[in-house]
């Protein structure tokens, strides 16, 4: 007699987390990368000219094609249409060949006039050719990393729904946040001993083994999949896989509470990745530090979200309070914008800049931890994928366009800074005006999150209600 398979690899615990160690791993790496540049403004200003203008242009160049090209949505539709395996494949594929055209930019190849320079070099005078080829190459990373993530998202509740699924959310990203804090160790190290060109280098060899780990979860998927296809086919497993439908994106977009909680994404998220680009520049300017000590003091930043997010999530799935912990989230990124803001220099302690980076790495769990698994209680579970993409897309418009104001509202309110430094004058940016820009993206963010509660105790969705119902 033959005996009939009712599990699936899904059901094995050892699997189930092995699969997101694959998916998360891919993520750390992509995370390291998306900040390489971060810690190195002030030597990016010396080395091949970026002013703050430029330096905010190549950090928003990542989000240009998911915004403008739709790229996210169409990563939606082509994620439903071949799957979570080959997804990621194809995500992998862009983020290494983005970073290699990145990497060209910023050698020394090019910039001693090698292939293309020339050209780069010919138009819209004012922005480094080096910087151009930067954000082309950047761009498509984005389009690889933004893709990675609604990838990574949709396989974990491949992998998780009805299991552990905040928590593997929570995990997730602390893993990423781990590569964050990497990068802000390593980058100025790097970069120290071998110039800009050695750190992106490096970060583009890890993109390179993340490409592998997504091949070796390539199979881990295709046996998921087989499995459950031969329950479907034995009658133990009744769910089908959902398709992607254009027409689904009408019920998404013109849901209020979605809407409510994407604007709350795109004002909270705008506050903290572009911020991280300029934080090492902040802290240099603020304290007197050179770039190692500032970049590893910001380092601390992801490392409190690291320990905290999947915490949180645990919290979440068993004891709720979701939509009350995004308002707590908000109201911490407030306080900790306005003291980097507002603190007389004099009083501008190592230990205040500490405390206010711990601040912001507790806001940045809270809110996370909660936000994502909150979106399956607003949409159907028929549009979930859908969701995630378009939420990603309005969050993306934010964090293009927040570095490029930032690195104007920096040097508008420095008036000859720039011009100062490049003739090698020994002076600083003061970082007033922008922090206050943050600090005002925080309080739009906590004016939505107060009607967000309001609309779900209302409406009804279950917010603050755990996510495990026992
Ligand atoms: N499973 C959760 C996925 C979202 C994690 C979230 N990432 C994003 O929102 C990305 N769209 C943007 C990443 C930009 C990095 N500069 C996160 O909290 O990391």
């Amino acid at each position: 007699m033959v005996e009939k398979i009712h599990t699936t690899l899904r059901d094995s615990s050892v699997a189930r987390w092995t699969a997101l160690i694959l998916l998360a791993s891919t993520m750390f790496v992509a995370y390291m990368f998306i900040d390489v540049l971060a810690p190195l403004s002030t030597m990016l200003e010396t080395s091949l000219k970026w002013t703050p203008d430029t330096f905010g242009a190549v950090a928003g160049s990542e989000y240009f094609l998911n915004v403008f090209a739709f790229f996210l949505i169409f990563a939606g539709i082509i994620l439903d249409r071949i799957g979570v395996r080959r997804a990621a494949l194809v995500s992998g594929f862009l983020m290494v060949i983005g970073a290699s055209i990145k990497l060209y930019g910023i050698s020394d190849y090019f910039n001693a006039g090698g292939f293309g320079y020339d050209f780069f070099n010919s138009f819209w005078t004012g922005f480094p050719g080096s910087a151009k080829v930067a954000c082309i190459g950047f761009a498509i990373f984005g389009c690889g990393v933004e893709m990675a993530g609604v990838t990574v998202s949709k396989g974990i509740v491949k992998w998780f729904a009805g299991k552990e699924l905040a928590l593997a959310m929570g995990l997730e990203m602390a893993i990423a946040r781990l590569g964050v804090f990497a990068v802000f160790r390593l980058s100025p190290f790097l970069a120290e001993k071998g110039g800009v060109t050695l750190s992106v280098g490096v970060g583009t060899l890890l993109l390179l083994i993340g490409l592998l780990t997504f091949g070796v979860y390539f199979f881990f998927d295709k046996k998921l999949d087989a499995q459950t296809e031969a329950l479907r086919a034995a009658g133990d497993e009744t769910s089908q896989e959902e398709e992607f439908r254009i027409s689904d994106l009408k019920t998404i977009f013109t849901s209020k509470t979605f809407m409510v909680v994407a604007g709350l994404c795109v004002l909270f998220y705008s506050a903290i990745f572009p911020f991280q680009k300029f934080a090492t520049g902040m802290l240099e300017s603020r304290l007197g530090m050179t770039t190692s000590e500032a970049s590893s003091l910001f380092s601390y930043f992801p490392i409190g979200a690291m320990i905290l997010t999947p915490l949180l999530g645990w919290f979440i799935d068993n004891k709720g309070k979701a939509a009350s912990m995004l308002m707590l989230g908000s109201l911490l990124m407030i306080v900790c914008h306005l003291i980097f803001a507002l603190t007389p220099t004099e009083s501008f302690t190592f230990a205040i800049a500490l405390t206010a980076i711990i601040v912001l790495g507790v806001s940045f769990s809270l809110v996370p931890a909660s936000l994502w698994p909150s979106v399956p209680k607003l949409v159907d579970n028929k549009v979930l994928g859908s969701a995630y993409s378009i939420i990603f897309w309005i969050q993306n418009i934010g964090l293009m366009l927040t570095p490029i104001l930032i690195g104007w509202a920096l040097k508008s309110s420095n008036p000859g800074i720039a011009e100062q430094i490049a003739a090698g004058e020994a002076v600083k940016y003061n970082y007033t005006v922008p922090m206050l820009i943050f600090a005002g993206f925080g309080v739009a963010a906590l004016l939505l999150a107060f009607y967000l509660k309001a609309l779900d105790k209302k409406k009804g969705f279950g917010l603050e209600l755990p996510n495990i119902v026992k």
